[in-house]
């Protein structure tokens, strides 16, 4: 397979013949793009984050105090991205992180099966949010080859919780990614000063609304009184009491992998693995949860150590090919970006999400290229240095 790097000829030999990108081709301006292209309420809750949004930027800035040591002459002429994790062999180490209303960031509001199409046509895994517009067994079938795992807000009914995970198991998704760090919402200023919450006006409920168990717990059918279904969803949603002690009902569900999300402390990997969890999903939600917290890339360092042979998964603050390559370089076995493809969709649809991941994993490759590390094995700890 070619270099992902060569994709940048595609687009300078189109430019001989007059033709410039119609999508943008940095990460501000696709932010400016897709602000434009979206609502105010799917704008404010998308690029927003909790309290005055330190923690977000900081995300996006800590990456800017580790540089990469070039070497030269590192027989980097071929790069291979391929990982693979859980028996499962990916192309890239890229993934696409849950984001909860990515149905509604397209107007037509099936953004998630968008999405699926969007990994099917690149190879670069979906992990499908419990917050769909459309039912997870129908986003799976839109992934052809590639794989998707599922993500699950465990919510406080074991029966409905069960019902998701067997749903998402017999649709084919790979693994089960349980969130941990949304047990409760974050303060969200944004939101706030406009009132709103696309999920209380029943958008992206379809994963409940489908849901056999979740409509037995309805007097009328969701399609009858929405209301209804809004308002159990909002008082099933919230599981604050979930404890270690519930890990072991998790494993029991399922024969698939699990991974916890949210997790940046050592010690909290450490137990993760102890409690039989396959792996490790370090993020802080994008700083969208917890305001006043670390940087997510300040924590993965000691969260791989902890995790032993437990692979980590990483995301908060990736903004292109150089944070990608630090944090493999830290030790994450594959690394996801959120806010990115959403912005890609809203800007370009099914082809918008592609432009941002071909975009990504282009200047992850030349990144590997021009530092002279030709795989991902040999982007280690040594790689990187404190800016000082
Ligand atoms: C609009 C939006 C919705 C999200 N919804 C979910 C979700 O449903 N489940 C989840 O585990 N994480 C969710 N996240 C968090 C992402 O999975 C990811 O941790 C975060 O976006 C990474 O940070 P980044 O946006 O800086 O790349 C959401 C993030 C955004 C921006
Ligand atoms: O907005 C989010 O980040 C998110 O993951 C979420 C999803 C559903 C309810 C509350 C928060």
């Amino acid at each position: 397979m070619a270099n992902h790097g060569e994709w940048q000829f595609g687009i300078y030999f189109n430019g001989l013949v007059g033709q410039k990108p119609s999508l943008p081709m940095s990460y501000d301006a696709l932010e400016r793009a897709a602000e434009a292209a979206m609502s105010e309420e799917v704008w404010s809750y998308v690029a927003g984050g909790a309290g005055n949004e330190h923690t977000q930027r900081a995300n996006v800035t800590a990456f800017e105090r580790w540089g990469l040591m070039p070497r030269m002459l590192a027989g980097a002429a071929q790069r291979k991205l391929g990982v693979e994790i859980f028996g499962q062999q990916l192309p890239t180490p890229l993934m696409m992180a849950p984001v909860g209303v990515i149905g509604i960031c397209e107007p037509e509001g099936h953004g998630d099966l968008t999405t699926a199409r969007a990994a099917a046509a690149t190879g670069v895994p979906m992990i499908a949010s419990t917050l769909m517009q459309d039912p997870l067994e129908d986003v799976a079938a839109a992934l052809g080859d590639t794989p998707g795992w599922f993500q699950l807000y465990p919510p406080n009914d074991r029966e409905l919780t069960e019902s998701l995970v067997r749903r998402a198991e017999a649709a084919g998704y790979q693994a089960i990614v349980i969130t941990l760090d949304t047990l409760a919402l974050g303060w969200r200023p944004r939101d706030l000063r406009i009132a709103s919450f696309p999920q209380l006006t029943g958008l992206c409920l379809a994963n409940y609304t489908s849901d056999p168990v979740f409509r037995s717990r309805l007097d009328a059918p969701p399609e009858e009184d929405p209301q209804a279904a809004t308002g159990l969803w909002a008082r099933i949603f919230g599981n604050q009491s979930l404890s270690w002690d519930d890990l072991a009902w998790f494993r029991s569900l399922t024969t698939l992998p699990i991974l916890l999300k949210g997790i940046c402390s050592p010690d909290d990997a450490r137990r993760a693995v102890d409690a039989g969890m396959d792996g490790i999903y370090c993020s802080n939600h994008g700083g969208r949860q917890a305001n006043g917290g670390l940087p997510a890339i300040d924590c993965l360092a000691d969260v791989v150590d902890a995790a032993g042979d437990a692979p980590v998964i990483f995301d908060s603050g990736v903004r292109g090919g150089p944070d990608i390559v630090k944090a493999l370089a830290m030790g994450a076995r594959a690394v996801a970006v959120g806010r990115p493809y959403a912005y890609g969709l809203a800007v370009g649809g099914q082809e918008g999400i592609e432009h941002v991941l071909r975009s990504l994993l282009a200047e992850t490759d030349l990144t590997m290229a021009v530092d002279g590390y030709p795989t991902i094995a040999s982007l280690t700890r040594d790689a990187l240095r404190p800016v000082r």
